[in-house]
Order: structure tokens, then sequence, then C-alpha cells
């Protein structure tokens, strides 16, 4: 295995032993390459500590890593309060804000993220950074309804600074991303002035209609977890603490 892909294992491990507990029955299963570790862990936890547990899926990737690896499936319509839910992030800064969405699934991320009592990321240590907009330099991915892209485009271009937005186009399919929801999804760079204050421009973003939501998800994770070269894992926690731990066993 590869550095980042054991980084990834480790962050998702480590997060997974220190907040996915006996008593948590309701874990919301985010998006992307490192939550596939987050379900092999918690499916180490055997059979007994996950009987009677519902996972909730941000999306078909998730959805179907729940249902391959045998564990009990739910949604959050039927789940609105979520013991814990972890997912991981595009990048995440000093504040633990973070960019997410770089798989078009930050709609359902952030609700499940919303719905949970506690919320922990976990990346790489690439994803690991000061500012937003470090190393992911795509831009912030923003869903959008279709028939209003070109308008938010636009406005994106022309009000809000960010002159480079473009909508993402597919890979093998003709034409653009479409979401599990429908939509399409636009992304948007913006220089560092604005992404030093995140919550001010996603509030920005978010008020344009025709949005559906922004991938900037401000202050809501208890704690980011970031698997390091060295073996070790770094926690930053919401209350500014950082740790450094040694790899789970
Ligand atoms: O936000 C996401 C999907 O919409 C993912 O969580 C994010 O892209 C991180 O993915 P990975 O773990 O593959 O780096």
């Amino acid at each position: 295995m590869d550095i980042i892909e054991s980084s990834k294992r480790l962050a998702a491990y480590t997060a997974v032993d220190n907040h996915v507990k006996p008593e948590h029955k309701v874990i919301g299963i985010g998006s992307g390459s490192t939550v596939p570790y987050v379900v092999e862990r918690i499916v180490q936890q055997g059979v007994e500590a996950n009987k009677g547990r519902v996972f909730i899926p941000t999306g078909f990737q998730s959805k179907e890593l729940i249902v391959s690896s045998g564990l009990g499936l739910g949604d959050v319509d039927q789940y609105p309060t979520i013991d814990v839910t972890l997912d991981g992030a595009d990048e995440v800064d000093s504040q633990l804000n973070c960019v997410k969405g770089g798989g078009a699934c930050h709609l359902r991320e952030k609700v499940l993220a919303e719905a949970a009592r506690t919320f922990i990321l976990v990346a790489d240590y690439r994803k690991n950074v000061q500012y937003l907009g470090t190393n992911f330099l795509q831009g912030v991915p923003i869903e959008v309804v279709p028939f209003a892209y070109a308008k938010v485009l636009q406005n994106l271009h022309q009000v809000l600074g960010s002159p480079k937005a473009t909508l993402r186009m597919a890979v093998k399919k003709a034409g653009p991303v479409v979401s599990d929801n429908g939509n399409f999804i636009i992304d948007a760079p913006f220089d560092r002035e604005k992404m030093i204050d995140p919550f001010t421009i996603m509030a920005q973003i978010k008020m344009l209609t025709g949005v559906v939501e922004v991938g900037l998800f401000c202050r809501m994770a208890k704690a980011a977890y970031f698997g390091n070269e060295d073996g070790t894992v770094t926690v930053r926690w919401d209350d500014g603490k950082i740790d450094q731990v040694a790899a789970p066993v």
C-alpha cells in the first residue's frame, strides 16, 4: 500500500476507534476514497457491535459500501438525528473549516454533518492546511439546479469574484457531471483573501438563487484526523487543541 493510502487508513482507523462507540446506533457514512477504511474498521468491531446499528449514506457510493459490507442501511429522513458522522474532505483549514464536494456529494454530506451530534473528518496529510485553497485548487464545489447553471456562473464571474468558475464536466460521459440529486456542479476558485473567511463567501454563494448547496463546511466538525507519512496521526479539535497520536494496532 502506498503512503497516501496508508495515511488515509491510519486516519480512518484512529477516528473510528475514538468516536464509534458501542452506544452509537445511528452512524453517518461519508463519500470518497478515505471512507472505505472507516467502514472497514467499523466492520472489524464485529457482528455483535454492529447488530442493531443503522448506517446512513451520503450518496450512491457509500450506500453500496454499507450494503456490500453487510451493515444495516437507513436514510436521514427516518433518522434525522445521527450519533456520529464520519466523512472525508478535500481540504481542512486550521479552524476546521473544510472544502467538500470533490465527489459531488456535498449536499447530502452537509445534511448528514448537520444531523450528527458529532461530525468527524478523516483525511491524509495533504489535506491539512492553514488556509483553504492551498492544495485543492479546482475551487469550491457548488451544486446548482440545471436550468440555473448559466445564471449562477455569471453571478460567480461578475459579482462574487471567481472569474474562473466552470461547470464540472463528466469523464466517460458527454456533458456535465450530474449529482446523485440530479443537479449540476460548478467549481469556483477564489483568491486567498476570500478563502481566509470561508463563512462569508459560503453565505454569499448560498444566497444566489439556483444554488442548492455549497461545498464549504464552516466549523461543523468536532475533530479532523490526518494520517501522516511517518505513521502518526494528527488530530485537530474544534477548541484548537492538536494531538499527535501513534497509529492504532
Ligand atoms: O467531499 C467529498 C465527496 O463529495 C469527499 O469526502 C472528498 O472529496 C474527499 O475524498 P477523498 O477521501 O477521496 O480524498
